[in-house]
């Protein structure tokens, strides 16, 4: 948010570019997201979206140029000190033991796959965790083990996991995968509640859905093999002609009282 006509960025990627396996994924994606911000981010399959949110999530680092988070250049810092502040909805999340819904959400706190050995929650902690389950409908499946919940509940389960820290900066790669149309509608709700109660709080959104952006969304930015094509405040980016560049399909977009809607022309 402007403080002072200066913009505090969060996020800052300078000429970022990433090598996999011989192969040049990203080839110099520069993005400056400022506090306060809720950006889109989105593009066709393996554009590089995830591989751009692994660096804003300090899970991983580029090849070449520079990645700034909440004012701590990678490479130069203790990751571990960022994730911290970071609430990360990642569909890669994999975990080892069969923790309950509760104890998922509460390793948000730590920052890990598994509940740390030597760390027990405290009972205001353990009752925040308990305050987004009931907020993300998994009331009834507190004590339900990840294994036998559906994608759906996971994915309840990982949003609350995300925000249990109170973070800085949220980023949430897909977040809707798997849930039906309730609990996506109420999880833009929860997007919306949340912007308008942390006005300092930033967001980035993976998605592939036009219509599962919050209303709150202040900006987008459109990557497209492994370039960004398009980035700025939402309603000036997400134009018909900008989209179908980036998803090389014509599509037309539309906007109705806040929300948006694609299909193909
Ligand atoms: N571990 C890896 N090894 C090799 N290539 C990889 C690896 N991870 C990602 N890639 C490649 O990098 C490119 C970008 O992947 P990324 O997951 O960032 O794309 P994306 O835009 O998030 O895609 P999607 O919308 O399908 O999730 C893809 O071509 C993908 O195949």
């Amino acid at each position: 948010m402007n403080q002072g006509g200066e913009t505090t960025a969060v996020l800052d990627l300078r000429e970022v570019t990433f090598r996999r396996d011989g192969v040049e994924i990203l080839h110099g994606v520069d993005l400056t997201i400022g506090r306060g911000e809720h950006w889109a981010m989105l593009g066709p399959n393996g554009a590089g979206k995830s591989t751009v949110v692994s660096f804003c999530a300090a899970r991983a680092h580029p090849t070449s140029g520079t990645v700034t988070v909440l004012g701590h250049q990678l490479g130069r810092v203790d990751v571990a000190e960022i994730r911290r502040l970071i609430g990360h909805v990642d569909p890669r999340y994999r975990l080892s033991s069969p923790l309950t819904a509760r104890q998922v959400v509460l390793t948000g706190l730590t920052g890990t796959i598994d509940l740390p050995i030597r760390w027990d929650p405290t009972p205001a902690q353990v009752a925040r965790a308990d305050a987004l389950l009931d907020d993300a409908g998994l009331a009834a499946h507190r004590d339900s083990t990840w294994p036998t919940m559906s994608q759906g509940e996971r994915g309840r389960a990982l949003i609350a996991r995300a925000l249990i820290a109170q973070p800085r900066l949220l980023l949430l790669d897909e977040p809707t995968t798997g849930l039906d149309v309730a609990a996506r509608e109420q999880y833009l709700t929860t997007m919306d509640r949340l912007a308008l109660a942390d006005p300092d709080m930033t967001s980035v959104l993976v998605t592939h859905h036009l219509e599962e952006l919050p209303t709150t969304t202040t900006h987008a930015v459109l990557i497209s093999d492994g370039r960004v094509t398009a980035a700025g405040p939402v309603r000036e980016t997400l134009t018909t002609a900008a989209v179908s560049e980036a998803f090389h399909h014509p599509i037309t977009v539309a906007y109705d009282s806040g929300r948006f809607s694609a299909r193909a022309s």
